[in-house]
């Protein structure tokens, strides 16, 4: 008789034994279906000796119900979704369901239904048809897609099926990509990134695995270098893999690489439309698809014929995923490309400590674009003191800011305004009772959004109108608002230079790729004198007109909760800086601080990076900290305040003695309120050569908690809220 071990997509449930039926074939990776209890369950079948499962005896094995449709997972994607769960403490399963993506897709192809507006415009229409109506034109979805847009039920869109107001479409699941040209656009390389591509063409050429560092200045063309990188993959018939931080890069990306390669690629995030993720994930599993961009998603898709990985931004914090499976894609996608035997690139003009560390090393191979393409200049750095230098009263630009402004106004430049923070304040007070708007859901105050009038949460996504009066004492129109937020920055850019156009560039405002383009043609096109914005806006784009870069607040990002402040404030600044003179004209920057000595600032100031690097370095030596010494965290959380805090205290009565590692805590988290979740935390230090992740198994494994509690466990966190 034939058995076979099951990963099972049950979060309760380890590896599970079945039989084999007589005239099925399966083999390790084959993705079926089988029976548990009166219902069914996907697995993939594993190697037994890989993965350990309860001794079933024979006659006790139910058989298999079906193979799906689709190649079975790879051996080394198999070994990548082992690693992962081993080194991030999560289930296999868990893991493995990433690589899934869709599980429509796992039935196979053919078509699939979608709908959209005829066309027809009848005289009398109900409100809800009315509202749907406008929210759909240009739209082709699922009735459920459709009736999340327009925001009304999927009954009134069906109600509009009837009438002929919505038609159905027919959609060809397994349509073939256009095929990119490798040799469509292939640009003429500056000396540096003739050296750079020709050792990545060289690398895809052989094979194997060889990890990159790709360390080039801010405009330096790093992205050109990498794109002959893919072209020599897709001569190989091979396929790509890139990795960008958010999706609102992926907009700029594609049309760079339209550019280069005569076609778009193949989109890969959470915002896709179910028939969208089916196509793009049977062509991952088929080949078809080219070359794949997309979030961290993106790195465990089932691909055919993987050549190539490219992690562009690299040092960028949003790689590292903060809920379900807590890991960095960045660091797991050099573990992919070397169970693939690929070569992978980290591309970054900031590159994360570690990966430097890596790199002198010599794990890493760097490759240094130390200049801008086409002899432009970094950018001059000044340091505004704004203790002496202050702002207006109820103002945030410093006098010296405002005159640089004005300076391209004049000359029909263009200034970029930087502050991390959306909304126009981050805290609202009653001016009568001092009553503070604070979320119910989260250690957190709402934050006040004029645009839409509301007070949001920016952690749970809890939202209010602005009361007319103050909650507490009654007084109307009684709130003030306190600190800025970037509508409060472009607010008084427009006070004070009404003539000005100015471009507010936040996740609230570019929130479709259709608003993405628009607002960097217009930037491209000079229609936008100032732009204002958060982090969105620091990085990737490429808008040779502006000359100036201001940043509000230097010191914001050395505040909280964040084990990185120092590095995160360094490059986030360093990286919006160069945004400034990327073309013929040269940039100027202005940075903002009260703490014009912190070696941060200081380090940015005079243009020296290994100065902030090797400070920084040392520091984290002194602390044990990443890359020297090991982090980890325990997070408890449960709805019930006590019940976590118990649960959290029982982890840290059984904590292991151990030599090379220190436990603290537990204590309430920072954010001790999370989306109505109490939350305690413990912090784990340990030595690199510490069996880290074998110690958390064995202290938490055998405690059991009651069903409210979570435990999560983060190894290598980035954030300690
Ligand atoms: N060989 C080349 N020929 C023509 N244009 C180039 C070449 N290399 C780079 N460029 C152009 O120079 C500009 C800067 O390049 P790119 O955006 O790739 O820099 P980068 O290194 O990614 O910078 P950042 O890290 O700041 O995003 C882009 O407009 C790019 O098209
Ligand atoms: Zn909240």
């Amino acid at each position: 008789m034939r058995r076979a071990r099951l990963l099972v997509f049950n979060a309760a449930l380890g590896p599970l034994d079945y039989r084999v039926p007589e005239h099925m074939a399966v083999e390790p990776g084959s993705i079926v279906i089988a029976p548990l209890g009166p219902r069914q369950v996907l697995g993939i079948v594993w190697e037994p000796d890989r993965l350990e499962a309860g001794d079933v005896p024979e006659h006790k094995l139910r058989p298999l119900l079906e193979v799906l449709p689709v190649p079975p997972l790879s051996a080394p994607l198999r070994r990548l979704i082992e690693w992962t769960a081993d080194y991030y403490c999560a289930s296999p399963a868990a893991v493995a369901r990433m690589a899934l993506g869709s599980t429509a897709a796992l039935r196979g192809g053919g078509t699939t239904t979608e709908y959209r507006l005829t066309g027809e415009e009848p005289a009398r229409l109900t409100p809800q048809r009315a509202a749907a109506m406008d929210a759909l034109h240009g739209e082709q979805a699922t009735i459920r897609e459709l009736a999340e847009k327009a925001g009304v039920s999927e009954g009134v869109l069906r109600g509009m099926v009837g009438a002929g107001l919505l038609e159905p479409v027919t959609v060809d699941l397994d349509r073939p990509y256009p095929k990119a040209n490798p040799s469509h656009a292939a640009p003429d390389l500056s000396a540096d990134q003739q050296a750079a591509a020709d050792a990545f063409v060289a690398a895809v050429r052989e094979g194997g695995f060889q990890p990159f560092l790709l360390d080039g200045v801010t405009g330096s063309g790093k992205t050109e270098c990498y794109f002959e990188a893919m072209a020599e993959a897709l001569a190989q018939r091979r396929q790509v893999l890139i990795l960008l931080p958010e999706i609102a890069l992926t907009e700029n990306f594609l049309r760079r690489f339209e550019a280069r390669f005569g076609v778009a690629p193949v989109l890969w995030h959470s915002s896709l439309k179910s028939s969208e993720r089916r196509r793009a994930w049977r062509a991952i599993v088929s080949g078809d698809a080219q070359v794949v961009v997309g979030a961290r998603s993106a790195l465990f898709m089932p691909y055919a014929r993987l050549g190539l990985i490219v992690v562009d931004e690299a040092h960028e914090v949003s790689f590292k995923q903060d809920d379900g499976v807590r890991y960095n894609a960045r660091d797991v996608a050099v573990i992919r490309a070397k169970f693939e035997g690929i070569p992978v690139v980290l591309a970054s003009a900031t590159p994360a400590l570690e990966s430097m560390q890596l790199a002198e090393a010599g794990v890493y191979r760097k490759i240094a674009l130390p200049a801008r393409f086409g002899g432009a200049e970094l950018p001059a750095i000044e340091v505004v003191d704004l203790r002496i230098e202050q702002p207006e009263r109820q103002h945030w630009l410093s006098p010296r800011l405002v005159k640089a402004m004005k300076d391209r106004l004049l000359k029909g430049e263009q200034s970029l305004l930087f502050l991390n923070r959306r909304g126009y304040a981050p805290l609202t007070l009653c001016r009568h009772c001092g009553h503070r708007f604070q979320c119910p859901n989260c250690t957190a105050w709402l934050v006040e959004h004029r645009l839409s009038r509301r007070l949001a949460c920016h952690h749970c996504g809890h939202e209010v109108p602005v009361p007319e009066a103050c909650p507490e004492c009654a007084t109307p129109e009684c709130m003030v608002a306190c600190g800025p937020g970037v509508e409060r920055i472009a607010d008084e850019v427009t006070e004070r230079f009404p003539e000005a156009r100015v471009a507010l560039v936040t996740s609230d405002t570019l929130n479709t790729p259709a608003k993405i383009n628009e607002f960097v043609e217009a930037a491209e096109n000079k229609l936008i004198d100032v732009i204002v914005g958060t982090q969105l806006v620091t990085k990737g784009y490429h808008f040779p007109e502006l000359t100036l870069v201001g940043v509000i607040d230097a010191d914001l990002g050395l505040e909280g909760g964040d084990l990185r402040a120092g590095e995160r404030t360094y490059q986030q600044i360093a990286q919006v800086a160069g945004r400034a003179g990327r073309g013929e004209k040269p940039g100027e920057v202005l940075i903002q601080t009260r703490h014009p000595t912190a070696p941060v600032i200081a380090a940015l100031a005079a243009g020296d990076r290994d100065a902030f690097y090797s400070a920084e370095t040392e520091s984290r030596r002194d602390a044990g900290a990443p890359p020297f010494g090991r982090w980890a965290a325990i997070i408890v959380s449960s709805e019930d305040e006590a019940e976590a805090r118990e649960a959290a205290r029982a982890i840290g009565g059984v904590r292991p003695l151990l030599p090379d590692v220190a436990i603290l805590g537990p204590a309430p988290a920072p954010m001790a309120l999370l989306r109505g979740r109490y939350r305690y935390r413990l912090l784990i230090n340990a030595r690199r050569s510490a069996e880290l992740q074998k110690a958390i198994r064995d202290w938490l494994g055998p405690l059991r908690f009651p069903q409210g509690v979570r435990i999560g466990i983060d190894i290598d966190p980035y954030s300690f809220v």
